[in-house]
């Protein structure tokens, strides 16, 4: 029989119950035993929603309290040392790896591990951290085995969830001042699994589900022969160890076809289907004799319900060739990066709200599909023609065919991309129209979003006040930062971004085509939660969106007034984009509607327009070739379609939390921004080398202190900063900026940091002149 299975589920709860208890126990507002309790809670909550839903293998272990991959490093003692010299207890050892711990009382002071971005999602992971003499040691109670037996308690026999070796290590680093490289602690790591492995089968376990997503990057060839020895070494464990499904996900393993080949004695091989159709077979041809195949064919990356239709027929594909027995019908990926349940939603539209699939549905879509392979259609043909009924109304839904925007699209010509004259000409007509000294100074568009904000947005979303006392509020505090912007004496002011809930939604919400949910919270890392918009169908702009506050702002300040917008890539990456249409056709409608926004600010006499794209660099492609270059084609285009419908007197910058694009930087130049202002306060000035060896014309303002932190830079850092940019720039490129926004920050340490930022671009001035 064709098996049902979940590749990992959503660990926050129905309610962020998970983030409130964590955050609790951080603010020491709840026990310890209490945040453990409430983590069983939650993981019996979650296993019965999947037996329920009568799925055959449940996992366990994909829950954490703060990130899977950091439950692995405490799982392997790759702790290290300053992490062991408080005595803390486990959990709080495992949050100082994960957030850092300051207790300055008790003279405990340690940052975080290092976090980045798992793979190509919104999910941050915590980096495994390495020592040159790195000694593993599995903990004494492994959390796998826990849990796994936690659940046999609870009645459910669960398939435990591992993080690979190969992509442990691989996905590791070096700590600092250390030069080991991670994959060549491969043979000292392995026999902790073979230990641990041999734990969870006397426990009871059956099956294990072994992650090793790095198989769909191109991998270095001692990556690659990594797996070999691996999985020969575990896979010699036989009747001693569970079965092993290796499972890989966000890209198509085809391309490391020749490491299958020596995974053939493992259990099973799961593949994402949602991404990777097309690797179905080639997949299938590489498997071993014996093994089955895990079809990932519910996507766990978005929320669109699944095509029934299309996932069974690539399940029968399967069937036809392996037999039932050797399928598995699987969620792509884990369902960590959807929303809990759909049930939640009380305010979306019963047309949308049809569309949608959150975990908790997933989860039976999974179950319905392995019925209708097993059963035959009839056995499921009410909810198969229900999907089928969805499935068309979306595909005929007024939102998802607006001619007007598919003809606007269709006369998009390549003339729109491109400004009116070069840079040189740009320039020499933006700098007459808005005269500013040398080493311009400037902000990233937020200021402070203080509490008295949040408490008047509230009450403004919840009709307390009327729209007119809102914008009133919001007016006094516009005049409020630009009175801070004169007393600073900054050089090009921003409005400071009151209005803006969150830089995506607030432009979601002014937009055709977007639809909000109350209660979608998706982890971005740790207890962080974000609740992406969903673009729901074509989209375009009814209205002005920045322009009242951008051009209220302008009326009442000394200096040229900079507005701000969400550039079109990241108001899809940080959405959940559409599956029925290409991305580049929804960035190109996005792109349409903000240039006319661009326009619109001209005309209200707004010359200096800033479109961020902090998201384009983590669209880019896993893996290098074809899609990558397209990516960055449709990526620049829609930036530059957004951007060249202004004069060339009107200046226009472009902002990135990111510098390192030294792989890509000709895409960068391509976007053709006036300025760009880049975060490059942790970063070192060297990246910097790119833009003179690329001989970049265009202005520059790399960060000049962390906005992460409230710390304060003292005068002399920056101006050590600037001293060291200088050598990679020349002094007319050259803007001063903080790295990025300033929202999260308070205004004590804001003020403070950005006089000495005046103070210090004001001294180079001083020296140049
Ligand atoms: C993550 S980039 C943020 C840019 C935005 N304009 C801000 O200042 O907050
Ligand atoms: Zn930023």
């Amino acid at each position: 029989m064709v098996q049902s299975s979940i590749l990992g589920f959503p660990r926050m709860g129905a309610n962020r119950e998970l983030k409130k208890a964590t955050e609790a126990y951080w603010a020491d507002k709840l026990s310890q035993e209490d945040l453990l309790k409430e983590g069983k809670r939650l993981r019996a909550e979650h296993w019965k929603i999947q037996k329920d839903a009568g799925i055959d293998i449940i996992p366990s272990n994909d829950f954490a309290y703060y990130d899977h991959v950091l439950d692995h490093i405490q799982l392997f003692g790759v702790i290290p040392e300053r992490y062991n010299k408080n005595n803390l207890a486990p959990i709080d050892q495992y949050f100082a790896m994960g957030r850092g711990l300051q207790k300055p009382d008790q003279g405990i002071d340690v940052p975080a591990l290092e976090m980045v971005k798992w793979f190509d999602s919104n999910y941050h992971y915590v980096k495994p951290t390495l020592q040159d003499n790195q000694v593993f040691k599995l903990s004494e109670s492994p959390k796998p085995v826990v849990e796994f037996k936690e659940a046999k308690e609870a009645g459910i026999t669960t398939r435990p969830v591992l993080l690979g070796p190969v992509s442990f290590l691989a996905l590791g680093k070096a700590d600092r001042g250390q030069s080991i490289d991670p994959i060549t602690a491969l043979d000292k790591l392995l026999p902790l699994y073979e230990d641990l492995l041999k734990q969870l089968k006397a426990a009871g376990a059956e099956h294990v589900q072994i992650d090793e997503p790095i198989l769909v990057f191109d991998l270095e060839e001692k990556v690659k022969d990594a797996f070999k020895p691996a999985y020969e070494k575990i896979g010699a464990l036989g009747d001693a160890a569970p079965k092993i499904t290796l499972a890989t996900y966000f890209g198509d393993i085809v391309h490391n076809k020749d490491v299958l080949k020596n995974l053939q004695g493992l259990h099973a091989i799961h593949v994402d289907l949602v991404r990777n159709p097309e690797q179905l077979e080639e997949v299938i041809g590489a498997l071993g004799p014996q093994q089955t195949l895990s079809a990932g064919v519910v996507d766990g990356r978005n929320i669109w319900k699944v095509n029934m239709q299309k996932a069974i027929e690539a399940v029968e594909t399967a069937v036809q060739k392996l037999g039932k027995d050797r399928v598995i019908v699987a969620t792509s990926s884990s369902l960590l990066h959807t929303p809990h349940s759909l049930d939640a939603e009380k305010k979306l539209d019963a047309e949308v709200i049809d569309w949608f699939s959150f975990a908790v549905q997933k989860v039976s879509e999974v179950a319905i599909i392995a019925k209708a392979v097993n059963e035959g259609p009839a056995a499921v043909r009410e909810q198969l023609d229900a999907n089928a009924k969805s499935q068309k109304a979306r595909a005929e839904s007024k939102r998802t065919n607006v001619a007007e925007v598919k003809d606007r699209q269709q006369k998009v010509t390549e003339q729109m991309h491109n400004r009116k004259d070069p840079f040189p000409t740009r320039i020499a007509e933006q700098e007459k129209r808005l005269n500013l000294p040398k080493f311009p100074t400037t902000t990233i568009g937020s200021f402070p979003q203080t509490k008295e904000i949040r408490i008047q947005r509230n009450k403004f979303v919840k009709g307390e006040i009327t729209a007119e006392e809102y914008e009133k509020f919001i007016e006094k505090e516009i005049q409020d930062v630009i009175k801070i912007q004169e007393e600073l004496d900054l050089d090009v002011f921003v409005h400071g971004e009151p209005e803006r809930n969150d830089m995506v939604q607030y432009f979601g919400e002014r937009l055709d085509g977007y639809a909000f949910t109350q209660n979608g919270w998706v982890q971005s890392y740790g207890s962080r939660c974000v609740r992406p918009p969903i673009v729901v169908g074509d989209i375009s702009r009814p209205a002005p969106m920045t322009v009242k506050e951008s051009k209220y702002a302008a009326s009442i300040s000394k200096r040229p007034m900079k507005g701000m917008l969400t550039g079109p890539i990241t108001c899809l990456r940080w959405s959940f984009p559409r599956n029925d249409v290409h991305q580049s056709i929804q960035a190109q409608q996005l792109a349409l509607a903000l240039r006319d926004e661009v326009v619109d600010l001209e005309k209200a006499g707004v010359y200096v327009i800033q479109v961020d794209e902090p998201a384009l660099r983590e669209g880019l492609p896993l893996r290098a070739g074809k899609e990558r270059t397209d990516y960055l084609k449709w990526a620049v285009d829609s930036f530059r379609l957004a951007t060249a419908g202004v004069e060339n007197g009107t200046q226009i910058h472009s902002h990135f939390c990111y510098s390192e694009f030294q792989d890509f930087f000709y895409a960068i130049a391509a976007l053709d921004a006036d300025v760009l202002s880049i975060e490059n306060s942790k970063s070192d000035a060297k990246l910097l080398k790119v833009f003179v060896d690329e001989a970049y014309p265009r202005h520059i303002g790399p960060g000049v202190y962390d906005i992460h932190s409230p710390r304060v830079p003292s005068e002399q850092e920056i101006k050590d900063r600037i001293a060291e940019m200088l050598q990679y720039l020349k002094p007319e490129q050259l803007w001063i900026d903080p790295d990025c926004g300033l929202k999260t920050r308070g205004w004590k340490e804001t003020k403070a940091a950005l006089t000495n930022m005046v103070n210090a671009a004001k001294y180079f001035r001083e020296q140049k002149a």
